[in-house]
């Protein structure tokens, strides 16, 4: 494009000469950035109006489509605006930074504010997407900004710019007093930026130069992922993909936040302003390690994190293996970063400006100890073990104010470490989008990356496991054997993980040189070599392998060939070679085929996999795993502490899951082919029995029910670990056996972190329950394809509560295709998720067809009039629903009065809510008749709408004329919007 721009050409000429190149170029990324850049500029120059802004930036209406009219406009307004056009596309499209000195808003602050805004547009479009968060929360608690002002900006499609200019598209409509905020934020900020600036130019050479140390240092660390098998390395860059990052839902009732990676450090979430320490929590596997590396990247190329200007990346894998006792000045210089000269002065300008320094630490639920606040330290150059230095940073009795980010597993956070959070957010893994998204990067040609992606569609089991991004990777990874193979494809992670072992090995011998014996008899010994390291790592918490470990366990050289094991990159100085497996559910796996394959396992092994922990379910009970297999001096340490056994104990299930899926009939031919076989048997029956056995322990926890309630079951974690061992062995007989004990009547899965995997054991399990159940799934993530791996279990499902989960019209539609067929099925509750209209219909056909349904919650969705139209079709022929719940949805007048309308002579309905959806008082009318007519109403909820005085009077004497209606909720009407 700088070709084009730089000619000789008259203005006009060169706009209506170059038209083509000009389009081109401003479509070039495939997004509207440097076309809604271009606008910003002119814009602010005023050579375009808002009319014109609009005109161009029509929504839905292909990009080069815009930019063409953008032409168009400027071409017709003259010489002038063609030429700041073409200074604005040498702007835009040959340089990234435009900024303009604060003394510029000085000078306009005379102005009007709004039309301030718009001349500075550019420039604040340039500076505030780092501080965006900020500036919300000011708006909104400056009462300027309502949730929906704030949700319309933050809606995870935008990119940082364009949610700026959301904002400020939005403040513009706001008028004087909100523009006058923004501006005020934007210079505070600016003089911030410049401080920040100002100082780093007053620095010492030499901090400059470690600044520059530093973060080449963390550019070469995170710049590649080594996860692709066999020494072959892929640039993040190529690979990344932005997952699901959120709050804890309990943060706020609407549905969940995304966040961006600026935001783990921005004040969105905050829930403790006076701590220094952010989690990033999420389960194995589903990217906490790669976004760390993310962030680190984005620091080291100067392009996020900028309000930073040192960040020290830790690894607590390799922590671990730190035996010195140590000070921060150590750990920063040794672990991180060596200053070249003047060490002591650097220290103090990080002791001085704490709050321009991060650091991260990833995987805190690897290091052997587990977090305690018992032991203070406040000097930074006093030495401790490296597990109390870490504990107090975190705590911020050490280096208070430095920003710390810390990721880990869940099962790993302890209510002593919550309590020093400055907030938490959650990595959920990849959403379908980021699966189609992940595997179209993965593979550079198009049509393998499409016939993969079908390929997801057809096995939903399938795509439900990608939703764990080391999955996704695996499953794309073995695209070919996918594909190919006319064998059933994986639908457990244990045959997921089978596939990547066979196609590494494969790799390593291609099928020409395999002598006719089976993969796993060619490569059997380098999976016992492996299981071996695994299993004694597993057993300890060792993740991180010395040369002379993998000589004891018999590793050769071949087998360090096979891609499992890569070098251990970290930052320390100890140059001594290191290695780890690809990931740590790898090194489970290896150890669950360990297990198997091992002829001297100890006894006790195999039992003590499957012991139960959640702490209200009596004694803790994996010592003896560790017992049976450890040194006297581990053994000692790790009875010593109970805590850290339950911490450990997240590898040990996963291995503990290995085992059932490696067991299973499906697999069983593998290890036949390589061991004795009655070996095998027996492992087998013993893992049954221990399943069976810890299932039973559960059931007999629960309490009775109190006299009148049904007997509820809520499960532990432990639970969903169990179901999720018993679908990894794929034997009916286990799942019926483990149902027939459960003597329940509810079972409740709130926050239990079920994800479409969970959903697909869950279905598989519960279909073979005794007696119907409510199944109560709220706060949990199983999303569309979750709930269509529920329908297995659905005939057995009477309710099912699926509040906040993610889910939208396609995943629901299936729900309620089967659900009219299932005779137990009577309620369902969808609180909070992301139903529109269209699934309205089958709402509409399940009341028609089902007329033994009880409860329908559709609360806080997207349902406008034309749904609750729909909807009242299928109620006019019903005869059993006796609570419609719809609070917080846009049925309006119209959907109130068709309610009314079919509900008017309703003999089953008790309870109603249209609290929040925009009713007004012609819409109270109808409803007067409901509270006449309808001889079984008992409650009807109308706070929140917009209901006038002639509606509210309709109302009471129709309540008059009904004495059965108990009550009627009229609290906060709003009646400017009536009408
Ligand atoms: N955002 C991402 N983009 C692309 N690939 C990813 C992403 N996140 C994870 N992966 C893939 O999944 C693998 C596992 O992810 P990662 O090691 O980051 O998970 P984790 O949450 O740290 O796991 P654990 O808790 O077991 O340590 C990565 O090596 C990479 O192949």
């Amino acid at each position: 494009m700088e070709s084009a721009v730089c000619v000789t050409m008259l203005p006009q000429e060169f706009v209506l000469r170059r038209r083509a190149d000009i389009v081109d170029a401003l479509c070039i990324s495939g997004s509207s950035e440097y076309l809604e850049s271009v606008l910003d500029i002119l814009l602010s120059q005023e050579q375009l109006t808002w009319e014109d802004y609009h005109n161009v930036l029509v929504p839905g209406r292909p990009l080069h489509a815009n930019a063409r009219q953008l032409l168009d406009i400027v071409f017709s307004k003259g010489v002038e605006p063609c030429v700041d056009l073409m200074t604005a596309l040498k702007q835009v499209l040959t340089e990234s930074t435009y900024a303009r000195g604060i003394e510029d808003i000085n000078e306009e602050r005379a102005t009007a504010s709004t039309h301030t805004l718009m001349t500075q547009r550019a420039r604040l479009v340039h500076e505030l997407p780092n501080s965006l968060d900020e500036l919300l929360n000011i708006l909104v608690a400056s009462g300027h900004f309502a949730a929906a002002d704030y949700e319309m900006v933050k809606r995870p499609i935008r990119t940082p710019s364009q949610q700026v200019r959301t904002l400020l598209n939005q403040v513009q409509g706001k008028g004087e007093s909100a523009a006058e905020v923004v501006l005020q934020y934007a210079e505070q900020h600016q003089t911030c930026n410049s401080l920040l600036n100002k100082s780093e130019q007053n620095f010492p050479k030499e901090f400059n130069r470690y600044k520059k140390k530093l973060s080449s240092s963390v550019l070469a660390q995170s710049s590649f992922v080594g996860m692709y098998g066999g020494g072959s390395v892929m640039r993040l860059d190529d690979i990344y993909t932005e997952g699901q990052l959120e709050l804890p839902q309990d943060f706020s009732l609407s549905s969940s936040v995304h966040l961006t990676l600026e935001d783990i450090v921005g004040e969105v979430g905050t829930v403790n302003t006076e701590a220094d320490t952010v989690l990033v929590s999420g389960d194995a596997g589903s990217g906490k390690s790669t976004l760390f590396q993310r962030m680190h990247l984005l620091w080291a190329r100067g392009e996020a994190f900028q309000n930073f200007l040192l960040l020290f990346p830790f690894s607590c894998r390799m922590l671990n293996s730190e035996q010195r006792e140590l000070s921060v000045i150590d750990l920063l210089f040794h672990h991180c970063c060596w200053p070249d000269r003047d060490k002591d002065e650097i220290f103090q300008f990080i002791l001085d400006n704490p709050h321009l320094v991060i650091f991260t630490f990833d995987g805190l639920d690897e290091l052997k100890d587990t977090f305690s606040d018992e032991q203070r330290l406040c000097c930074p150059s006093q030495c401790a073990p490296v597990s109390i230095l870490l504990f107090n940073l975190l705590q911020g009795c050490l280096m208070k104010g430095v920003r710390k980010i810390v990721s880990s597993r869940p099962q790993a956070v302890t209510p002593a470490l919550k309590k020093h959070l400055r907030k938490e957010v959650i990595l959920k893994g990849f959403s379908p989008s980021d699966i189609d998204s992940f595997v179209r990067k993965h593979h550079n040609d198009p049509t393998v990356a499409f016939k993969v992606l079908q390929s997801l569609k057809t096995n939903k089991a399938l795509l439900g496991l990608c939703h764990s991004p080391v999955l996704c990777w695996i499953v794309s990874q073995c695209h070919k054997e996918l594909l190919d193979n006319c064998e059933e494809s994986p639908k457990s992670i244990t045959h997921a993980f089978l596939m990547i072992l066979q196609h590494f090995f494969q790799r390593q011998s291609p099928a020409s040189r395999t002598d006719g014996l089976s993969w796993m008899q060619q490569h059997h010994q380098t999976v016992l070599h492996l299981g071996q390291l695994a299993f004694e790592g597993i057993n300890s918490s060792i993740f991180v392998f010395s040369q002379a470990e993998l000589s004891k366990c018999g590793v050769t050289e071949l087998d360090v060939e096979s891609g499992f094991l890569i070098q251990s990159k970290g930052m320390s100085s100890n140059q001594i070679k290191t290695f780890e497996f690809l990931h740590v559910t790898m090194q489970c796996f290896f150890a669950a085929a360990f297990i198997v394959l091992s002829t001297n396992i100890e006894h006790c092994t195999i039992p003590r996999l499957y012991k139960t922990h959640d702490t209200k379910m009596g004694p803790l009970g994996s010592t003896c795993f560790h017992a049976c297999l450890s040194s006297s001096s581990q053994q000692q340490q790790l009875l010593d502490d109970r805590e850290t056994i339950e911490t450990k104990q997240q590898n040990i299930q996963i291995t503990a899951m290995f085992l059932c899926g490696l067991l299973s009939q499906k697999h069983q031919c593998l290890w036949l082919q390589c061991c004795v076989s009655g070996n095998v048997e027996k492992r087998t029956k013993q893992v049954a029995k221990c399943l069976s056995k810890a299932l039973q322990k559960h059931f007999k926890s629960i309490p009775q029910p109190v006299q009148g309630e049904k007997k509820s079951m809520h499960a532990m974690p432990d639970f969903v670990w169990l179901i999720k061992c018993i679908y990894e062995m794929q034997d009916i007989s286990v799942a019926k056996e483990a149902m027939s004990k459960m003597d329940v009547q509810h079972l409740k899965l709130t926050y239990c972190n079920i994800g479409p995997v969970e959903c697909t054991a869950l279905g598989y399990v519960l279909q073979h329950l005794k007696n119907p159940v409510g199944l109560q799934l709220d706060y949990n993530s199983a999303g569309d394809v979750g709930v269509e791996q529920l329908l297995p279990c659905l005939h057995m499902c009477q309710s099912l509560y699926l509040r906040n989960n993610n889910i939208s019209d396609e995943g629901i539609c299936k729900v309620i295709t089967k659900g009219i067929l299932c005779e137990n099925f009577q309620k369902i509750a969808l609180f909070n998720n992301k139903l529109t209209d269209k699934c309205m219909k089958n709402f509409s056909e399940l009341l028609k067809n089902k007329q033994n349904f009880l409860a329908l919650r559709v609360g806080n969705n997207n349902i406008s009039a034309v749904g609750a139209k729909q909807l009242a079709e299928g109620l006019k022929l019903n005869h059993s629903l006796q609570h419609l719940g719809l609070w917080g949805n846009k049925i309006g007048d119209t959907g109130a009065k068709a309610l009314a309308y079919a509900l008017e002579n309703s003999s089953s309905l008790v309870w109603l809510s249209l609290v929040g959806n925009d009713v007004g008082s012609s819409g109270a009318f109808a409803l007067a008749s409901v509270i006449r007519n309808c001889s079984s109403l008992q409650e009807l909820w109308l706070s929140d709408n917009c209901i006038t005085r002639p509606g509210v009077e309709s109302l009471t004497q129709a309540l008059q004329h009904n004495i059965r209606v108990k009550s009627v909720w009229l609290k906060k009407q709003s009646p400017q919007q009536d009408g």
